[in-house]
């Protein structure tokens, strides 16, 4: 059996996202949200998904209690090897694997001696012991045992025949998996290469699994290396959460499995298209934000940003791109910055749905335009709503939906009546909307939240599509901390609304000023994309 996995190129796919992964620093998983990730592993197709410990925490007995129903993938319980001077009978942790509604147990055991001695303090000779009896129990138990031999990659270095001692005394005990785990995440893919090796000529007939740690980087490289020497089993974490660096990140390793090498995975094409929305489910679960620069999935992966790039991408994508985007369910995204050249701006305008000349001097006038306030410390890459304004000003498109010819900001801070410390901020603006000029006051939390309410109280009989629009991030970065006080600033303002989220910028020397720059493009945006083709026609 283990002979012909060996000999086959199908690699299963065994995911610890709810296991390892909720090791990791800040992560704590409800029980709603192993439900929800388990789903979608499952979906995507992996083979196995571990759900975490029973009996280690509530979370995890009551998502043993009640497992989600799994269409493919088979549900994984986690547990350790039975306490040492305890029967498999009489050990809690055990029972509590047993009793876990999941059809398989991945059993962790020590497989360097140096463990042996330091952490668990006993006999070599008993370790061995509380391995097979362990498993044994595991694999009498449940349709199928697998072992996570902790640390094996220095445990063989250090005493290589006990490390393999202790895999053969789980594969006589039954275990359908030997998984060979780099547990200090410390190992080079050149050592898992050779150590893998080895351990399948010592071992012929074992089925070899991997589970890498990311503290050298190399935790992806180091299972392709396993791979290739010959382990079937891939365990990893999406975006490679887990224990310190993290695991071996599944997001990277099944696209290069299923695109770029002739091993085949369970996750076929219209699974894989789905990689992106698993991924980002994890860092929505996890109230995060999904990381720009991700292998595969990030927003990054497939932005363009260099003229050179930008211009060969446009004329043909495999140019700079190693893969179709929405093989992984991504996609291609052309930023404008001052890398640009005119290509990139042609790709913008057609991103957007401009449809512009070429050769219209309007063109070549914005490049220069998008360079000149760059250079001032504008950043339309990551201010798209910004640029779209910028862009279509140029071509003359935008109306002037109102004049802000005025505005005033003050701090007050003092201690009350009740010797409570109070800070308050009062903003007035002037300006015209629809030929009438405003005058409006607000108070806010802090001067920027008093500027925004009073541009709206101005604004909103005119514009009453203004009152689904809300702010929902506002950072900051001072761009020549050199000056001091009088440093130059950059305000980016993320609004949301019903026509999704959108991002403006604002510079100044003056950050009040710069974040009423971002806004009064939030709103210019906002207006625009509600189609209203003249100003003063709400
Ligand atoms: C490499 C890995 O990532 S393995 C997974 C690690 N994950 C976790 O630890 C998360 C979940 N763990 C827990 O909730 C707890 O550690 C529990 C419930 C499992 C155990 O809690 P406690 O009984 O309080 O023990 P505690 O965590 O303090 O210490 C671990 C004990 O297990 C022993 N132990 C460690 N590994 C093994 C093993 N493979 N087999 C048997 N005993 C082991 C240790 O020697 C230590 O024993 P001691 O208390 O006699 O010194
Ligand atoms: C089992 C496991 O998580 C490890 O050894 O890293």
């Amino acid at each position: 059996m283990s002979a012909s996995i060996r000999e086959s190129r199908r690699v299963y796919l065994f995911d610890s996202t709810l296991r390892d992964g909720a090791q990791t620093q800040g992560v704590d998983f409800t029980a709603a949200d192993k439900l929800a990730l388990a789903g979608a592993l499952d979906r995507l197709g992996v083979d196995y998904v571990e759900g975490g410990w029973p009996g280690a925490n509530p979370t995890d007995d009551a998502f043993f209690a009640e497992p989600p129903h799994l269409e493919t993938a088979k549900l994984v319980a986690f547990g350790m090897t039975r306490r040492p001077g305890r029967s498999v009978q009489n050990d809690p942790g055990l029972a509590a694997l047993v009793q876990a509604k999941a059809p398989v147990a991945c059993i962790v055991g020590k497989t360097w001696d140096f463990h042996v001695d330091v952490a668990l303090e006993i006999p070599r000779a008993e370790n061995l012991a509380l391995i097979g009896d362990s498993l044994a129990y595991m694999a009498s138990q449940k349709s199928e045992a697998h072992f996570d031999a902790e640390h094996f990659f220095d445990g063989f270095k250090a005493n290589r025949d006990y490390a393999l001692a202790c895999l053969a005394a789980a594969q006589e005990a039954g275990a359908r998996w030997l998984v060979l785990c780099d547990t200090n995440g410390g190992t080079l893919p050149h050592e898992v290469s050779e150590i893998v090796t080895a351990v399948q000529a010592a071992l012929p007939e074992a089925a070899l699994g991997i589970h890498c740690h990311d503290d050298t980087d190399n935790a992806v490289a180091n299972s392709l290396a396993a791979v290739r020497a010959g382990a079937r089993q891939v365990q990893g974490t999406l975006n490679g959460l887990g224990e310190r660096c993290g695991n071996a990140n599944l997001c990277a390793l099944i696209p290069t499995f299923a695109l770029k090498t002739d091993y085949e995975v369970g996750v076929d094409a219209p699974r894989l298209a789905q990689l992106t929305s698993v991924s980002r489910l994890l860092d929505e679960r996890l109230n995060r934000p999904a990381d720009p620069a991700a292998a595969y999935v990030g927003a990054r992966a497939f932005a363009h940003k260099g003229g050179l790039h930008v211009s060969a991408v446009a004329k043909d994508p495999r140019t700079y791109e190693h893969i179709e985007p929405g093989l992984v369910g991504n996609e291609r995204h052309i930023v404008v910055s001052d890398q640009a050249g005119r290509s990139n701006i042609l790709a913008r305008f057609s991103e957007i749905g401009l449809e512009v000349d070429a050769d219209d001097p309007k063109v070549a006038a914005l490049v220069e335009e998008v360079k000149a306030r760059e250079f001032q410390g504008f950043a339309y890459d990551g201010a798209e709503a910004s640029f779209e304004l910028l862009a279509r000003r140029a071509l003359g498109q935008v109306p002037d939906y109102f004049e802000l010819q005025r505005f005033r900001v003050m701090d007050d801070r003092r201690w009350n009546a009740r010797g409570e410390l109070v800070t308050e901020s009062e903003a007035t603006v002037t300006l015209e909307v629809a030929g009438r000029q405003m005058m409006t006051v607000s108070n806010g939390n802090g001067p920027v939240d008093a500027l925004d309410k009073a541009l709206r109280k101005a604004l909103l009989p005119t514009y009453p599509q203004l009152e689904s629009m809300r702010l929902t991030d506002y950072k900051v970065r001072i761009l020549t901390p050199q000056a001091g006080t009088e440093a130059v600033t950059r305000v980016m303002i993320e609004s949301a609304g019903r026509n999704g989220r959108w991002t403006t910028v604002g510079v100044s020397t003056n950050v009040i000023d710069a974040s009423c720059k971002a806004l009064i493009d939030s709103i210019f945006w906002k207006l625009r994309r509600e189609g209203l083709k003249e100003p003063g026609v709400g």
